[in-house]
């Protein structure tokens, strides 16, 4: 691995006058309850998001599953003295919110990320971003987005990850949409063409209770996660909804709605599992909504999909959170059995170290070129050379080069190549790159480009 490369931190954007920003972790007080602070901060992102207001306990909650991850909260304040610097500027703090609730949130965390490369990197998750109606466009995300990558920076890691609200918001702090994922459903009514898959069933699916199966779950995750470029390790919280100990509309209740199933394979240990709900007879046509399908090899997850497809009296099944490429379709001999009803952007990246960052992930072939990096905040910004052989990269930051494999991209076109997404010929016919005349496009796309695209099953 290269080392003599260090990224630059970028400026922190100001705030402006009348405001502070805080940072503290997500804490519990010696009797498990949420430290004040905490409690504060986390009813204002849920307001923020248009969330209804939560009871207590579902606060509580929040807050532990958000000190298991280690979550970082960083708001910002109205100073003491803001209330003298506009006219209604005392009236806030007395029917708004007092000087604990932050007026911007902004949260992060580490966990790893599936690049393809040996193993899962760390990466800066950052999630909670939200400004008050009242304080909109007066540079606050800006002042938290630079002082989060600032952070990340200085703690050495190699990007930055987010699920985005609206796509029109992170590209300009350089990331880019790197995965994405299908809504699918399957039409089981009768006398359409059905369910029927090329393959004979193989090892068994059982019904389990899934209150009882939280390490099963555990360990089927960490087995998808190794071998699913794009895939971010789960939160603490996905695992209490999965076992319906805690429902996702309200943490302080259960879910009661929740079934479980695991498939078995022939050699007896356990393949995948699936969690599901019953819609309600008053919905037609009847419908099985399946909550999460995690498999560690494809037959597992084709076995679960025949499993859900065989139940009785469902007529149809609905997963929002599917790979765009799985081997489902192709399985069965009837394919439009299997609608995409939406798809969408899922993870975005945004490289902070391109030499760690390149090295870590999958290449497909052996290969050497340059690329020139632009980056709206300076981080990545530069020339670097990289040199593929065996699979893997050795990545060296550089002046300048006479390669004729040499091009010129922004942080943002690099983040969204970087899973595998998308091929490098498409980002070239975009405008998102550009070369020399003489470059070999179809060198770097052999290079570049992955076998299958990415897929992260993980929503934070
Ligand atoms: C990772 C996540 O948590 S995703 C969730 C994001 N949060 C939400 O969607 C909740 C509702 N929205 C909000 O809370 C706010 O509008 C935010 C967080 C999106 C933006 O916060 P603000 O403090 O208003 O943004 P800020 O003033 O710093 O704007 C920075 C830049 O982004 C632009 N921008 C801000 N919000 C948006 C948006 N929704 N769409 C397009 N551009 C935007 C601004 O115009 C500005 O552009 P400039 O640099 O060219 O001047």
């Amino acid at each position: 691995m290269s080392t003599d490369y260090s990224p630059k931190t970028p400026q922190i954007a100001p705030l402006a006058e009348g405001l502070v920003s805080r940072s503290f972790p997500a804490a519990l007080t010696a009797e498990g309850d949420p430290e004040p602070e905490t409690q504060a901060f986390v009813r204002t992102v849920g307001y923020n998001f248009y969330d209804d207001r939560k009871p207590e306990e579902h606060v509580r909650r929040s807050v532990t599953a958000s000190a298991a991850d280690g979550r970082q909260l960083h708001g910002v304040y109205l100073d003491p003295g803001f209330a003298s610097l506009e006219p209604w500027g005392d009236m806030y703090e007395k029917i708004g919110f007092d000087s604990q609730h932050p007026v911007g949130t902004f949260v992060d965390y580490d966990k790893t990320l599936n690049a393809g490369g040996a193993e899962p990197i760390p990466a800066r998750l950052i999630t909670g971003v939200g400004v008050s109606p009242s304080f909109r466009r007066r540079g606050i995300l800006k002042h938290l987005m630079t002082a989060g990558l600032a952070r990340a920076v200085q703690d050495g890691l190699p990007l930055a990850a987010l699920t985005a609200s609206e796509g029109s918001i992170y590209g300009r702090f350089g990331f880019g949409p790197a995965t994405r994922e299908a809504s699918v459903e399957l039409d089981l009514r009768p006398g359409a063409e059905g369910f029927s898959l090329r393959t004979l069933p193989t090892g068994r699916v059982l019904v389990i209770d899934p209150s009882r199966a939280r390490e099963t779950f555990e360990e089927v995750f960490a087995a998808f996660h190794t071998r699913t470029r794009g895939s971010v390790d789960r939160q603490e919280r996905y695992y209490r909804h999965e076992s319906g100990e805690w429902s996702a509309e309200d943490l302080s209740t259960e879910d009661k709605k929740l079934r479980g199933a695991v498939h078995v394979r022939e050699d007896g240990t356990v393949g995948g599992y699936v969690v599901y709900q019953f819609e309600g007879w008053e919905n037609e046509p009847t419908t099985m909504r399946v909550h999460s399908l995690v498999a560690a090899d494809p037959t597992s997850s084709v076995e679960l999909w025949r499993f859900i497809a065989d139940l009785d009296i469902v007529h149809r099944a609905t997963y929002r959170t599917a790979p765009v490429e799985e081997p489902l379709m192709h399985a069965l001999t009837t394919p439009r059995t299997r609608k995409v009803t939406e798809l969408g952007d899922m993870l975005w990246v945004r490289i902070l170290n391109p030499v760690t960052a390149l090295e870590a992930r999958a290449w497909s072939a052996e290969g050497e070129f340059s690329l020139s990096l632009t980056d709206p905040q300076g981080i990545a910004a530069g020339t670097f050379t990289v040199s593929v052989s065996g699979g893997m990269a050795q990545v060296t930051s550089t002046e300048s080069t006479t390669t004729p494999q040499h091009f010129h991209l922004d942080v943002e076109a690099l983040s969204s190549l970087y899973l595998g997404d998308v091929s490098v010929l498409t980002m070239r016919d975009a405008g998102r790159i550009t070369a020399e005349e003489e470059a070999d496009w179809g060198a770097l796309a052999a290079t570049f480009d992955s076998p299958t695209k990415p897929y992260c099953a993980t929503h934070f």
